[in-house]
């Protein structure tokens, strides 16, 4: 049986609210057996601290102030989430708890680690409580009776046997932060102590993954909060993660690692404000490439030591419940320790430590492997051209520290990130649909990929056709990709296409779509949940159901992902720019019209009577202007999707069976497979060449025209075969040309008119390679 362990912070259980999200979450992605680790709800631990503070201070009112807030709160918790014999029982429990609390204040009998062990006691209880009155199975633990510590030392052993008590048919919630020692007293795991928790419960249960919940969408860069440009990664390896730790990362803490050592146990960073939100993965070593780091240290003493023990850097961590950072430069011993720690540590060091720099702010710049002395140097100029004094530098293979007097403010960070961590960043390409337009898009690539790398590194790393792929994570060599695909290309399933996609380790992912095909489409949403970006010439997903298609949307702008479909209609034609552009410069479309096909341009312009309309079908086909079945140009279904799209661009709400069509063939050739409608080819011709003599009679050629007319109270979408005038500008188009003619408020009697081939191999990779590099430009900025 495979088992997962989840722990939720202080911020995931700070209101009623909180404690639904949470619930939801342990019920869609918590299996029964699982573990889940609670911390003290929103500021509780905080409360319990000034508890037991003004307990020192002999304080009576503020002692009586914080046992009402603290009762408040978890009356208000047990209030809003539990019902009748729940509710009173833990009503019950939580006054005997709170009368004793008061009886040890007044007997002077108080320990401050069994007060400040109420916090994670409450949550694990309310929770156990809240799911029991759901009917789910479930069961709260003290991890007291789980975790004991002899000396300080864990009792591996005794605390495997312990967690036997785990059922495997509920869900075990247990507290967090808190164990015991040998005689049964209370200990507690220091600050962020239920990370510990969950990762020693993980080792101890033998556990598939550790969910860490948390209020931020795994780890970034630097603080996003601070940075908008901070990028969120996907991996990180376990050794990045530690010197992150060790360096006060808010996200990852010091201790939580030790226990995954020499295991395969998962680690993921996930939010629990959004938990479909893509999430951060601790993996071993070697299983993610080296990322680039900045992490604030704000208000630091630099402390000098002499002879510094083995682990004393662990003891002193543990006694001042903080993770303290230190490294030897020329010879001597360095610890960073936060300014609120300096005297403390100074005192446990007394007579072997000196101060150097006190309260010093600065960064931690973690990099790749070898990185770090070059890195320092750079971040050293730019600093300076940002008039920022440094005290102190130290540089190492792995990261750099340079500490100044002031803290950086957010436009200096945001600099040293743009200049040193997102320059670090790539692309990664996936490229599906090897046909006329793919193969071209390819041979494109060749020359454009310097150009591309100039903004952002692009690596292709897959390549797909419809039984067959390449993947290749470190880069397939664009220059042979026919003789790596001749090779190396295997058959697969969709399954491992997505875990292809979730295996990439990039800043930067992408997907481009130049296949026909629909059910590729319909995979959109989960690329998108592995982050990636979409780039498509095919049709389908512009012109889905507008529910489905809203959701994409959706899950895009949550994620920060682009979503480019410039060729999906007039092929290179900046048709989708202009619209956005009208709009975005205040103008509002009232029509637009024209010619969106270029197979039945192409079709309309070279047809005479002469050669029979199938012959030139079949050669509109051969030329790469058709879709792959062309009876999709024939029946206006082609049409009708671009027209959608475009009607969709403009904010319009519809859907393919809102715009009224007319085919250009026969009804009886709709139907039936390729062979059918090859059979009957005299159909079409026929058909055809009836229409155009009906027009010929009024001096008209036949033109496929599509049409939207917007006014304030209705929308009329149509396509359809029309006789066309000789001289309208429709009727004069090149052989496979497109027309968009836009009528607006501001181009009202003259209409913007944008014309150009409207289909080919060349034009429409070319348009593909547009989207590509607009890409590159917004994720390089
Ligand atoms: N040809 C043109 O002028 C234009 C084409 N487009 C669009 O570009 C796309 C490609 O057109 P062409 O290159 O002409 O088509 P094509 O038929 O020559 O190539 C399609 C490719 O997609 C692959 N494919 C099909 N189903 C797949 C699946 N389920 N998974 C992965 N790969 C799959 C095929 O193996 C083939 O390599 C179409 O969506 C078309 O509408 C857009 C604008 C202009
Ligand atoms: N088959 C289409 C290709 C471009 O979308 C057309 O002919 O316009």
């Amino acid at each position: 049986m495979t088992r997962s362990v989840h722990k939720f912070g202080g911020s995931s259980l700070s209101s009623a609210k909180r404690y639904h999200a949470v619930t939801n979450i342990i019920l869609q992605q918590a299996a029964l057996g699982d573990v889940v680790v609670v911390s003290a709800a929103g500021k509780t631990t905080d409360t319990l601290v000034k508890l037991w503070q003004s307990y020192r201070q002999a304080d009576q009112q503020a002692i009586s102030d914080v046992l009402a807030l603290l009762s408040a709160n978890q009356f208000e918790l047990i209030a809003d989430l539990l019902t009748d014999s729940y509710k009173d029982s833990a009503l019950e429990l939580l006054d005997a708890e709170l009368i004793s609390i008061g009886e040890k204040i007044a007997s002077q009998h108080l320990q401050e680690a069994h007060l400040l062990a109420h916090g994670e006691l409450w949550s694990a209880r309310l929770l156990g409580l809240y799911l029991q009155q759901l009917n789910v199975a479930a069961q709260s633990f003290d991890a007291r009776e789980l975790l004991t510590l002899a000396q300080g030392v864990l009792q591996h052993e005794k605390n495997v046997i312990a967690c036997g008590q785990f059922s495997a048919t509920k869900y075990n919630v247990v507290t967090g932060f808190i164990a015991s020692d040998e005689q049964g007293q209370t200990i507690t795991l220091g600050r962020n102590g239920s990370d510990y928790s969950a990762t020693l419960f993980a080792r101890y249960i033998c556990a598939e993954s550790v969910s860490i919940w948390t209020d931020t969408q795994g780890v970034f860069s630097t603080d996003p909060r601070k940075v908008k440009q901070a990028i969120r990664y996907g991996k990180i390896c376990r050794g990045q993660a530690n010197l992150l730790a060790r360096l006060g990362n808010p996200v990852l803490h010091a201790k939580t690692l030790t226990p995954l050592k020499d295991t395969d146990i998962k680690l993921v960073v996930r939010s629990s404000f959004d938990s479909s939100s893509a999430a951060t993965e601790i993996v071993k070593e070697g299983f993610a490439k080296q990322k680039r780091f900045i992490t604030n240290l704000d208000h630091y003493d630099l402390l000098k030591v002499a002879d510094l023990h083995e682990g004393e850097v662990g003891e002193l961590s543990r006694i001042v419940q903080h993770a303290l950072h230190h490294f030897v430069e020329k010879d001597e011993v360095y610890l960073l320790v936060p300014a609120a720690l300096g005297h403390q540590v100074l005192t446990l060091l007394a007579g072997r430590c000196n101060l150097v720099e006190s309260n010093v702010s600065g960064i931690a710049l973690v990099c790749q492997h070898g990185d770090g002395h070059q890195l320092a140097q750079s971040a050293k100029v730019i600093l300076a051209e940002n008039n920022v004094n440094l005290r102190f530098i130290y540089s190492h293979e792995d990261y750099c520290i340079l500490l100044c007097e002031q803290q950086l403010d957010t436009d200096r960070l945001t600099i040293l990130h743009d200049k040193l961590v997102s320059v670090s960043q790539e692309l990664a390409v996936v490229v599906a649909g090897l046909g006329n337009v793919g193969t071209v898009f390819l041979e494109q690539l060749k020359e454009q990929l310097s150009r591309l790398n100039q903004l952002l590194p692009v690596k292709l790393v897959g390549l797909i056709r419809s039984e067959q792929m390449l993947f290749n994570p470190t880069g397939i060599d664009v220059q042979n990709w026919q003789a790596a695909w001749q090779t190396h290309a295997v058959s697969y399933h969709e399954a491992e296409l997505l875990s292809h996609l979730a295996e990439l380790d990039y800043e930067h992912k992408l997907v481009i779509d130049i296949t026909a095909s629909e059910q590729f489409s319909q995979l959109y949403p989960q690329f998108v949940a592995h982050n990636c970006h979409l780039i498509c010439a095919n049709k389908y997903a512009g012109t889905a159901p507008l529910a489905w298609y809203e959701q994409l949307q959706q899950s895009l702008k949550q994620r920060n992902l682009q979503w480019r479909y410039n060729t999906s209609v007039g092929a290179g034609l900046p048709i989708n720019f202009a619209l956005n552009d009208l709009q975005n410069s205040g103008d509002k479309v009232q029509r637009l019209s024209g010619v969106f096909s270029g197979t039945l341009s192409w079709l309309c312009s070279q047809y005479t009577a002469e050669v029979p309309f199938s012959e030139l079908v079949m050669q509109a086909k051969a030329m790469g202007y058709s879709e792959p079945d062309p009876r999709e140009d024939l029946s206006g279904r082609d049409v009708q999707r671009k027209l959608l799209i475009l009607a969709r661009e403009l904010g319009l709400n519809l859907e393919l069976d809102d715009i009224v069509l007319s085919p250009l063939m026969p009804e009886a050739l709709s139907n039936g497979d390729w062979e059918f409608f090859v059979d009957n080819l005299a159909l079409l011709d026929t058909y055809v060449s009836e229409l155009a003599a009906k027009a010929a009679l009024e001096d008209k050629v036949l033109r496929y025209v599509a049409e939207l007319v917007l006014s304030d109270d209705k929308v009329t979408a149509q396509v359809g075969l029309q006789g066309v005038a000789k001289q309208d500008s429709l009727a004069t188009l090149k052989p496979g040309d497109n027309i968009f003619v836009i009528n607006s408020r501001w181009y009202q009697d003259n209409p913007l008119v944008i014309q150009g081939p409207g289909a080919g191999k060349e034009v429409t990779a070319a348009g593909v390679h547009s989207d590509l590099y607009w890409l590159c430009v917004s994720l390089a900025k």
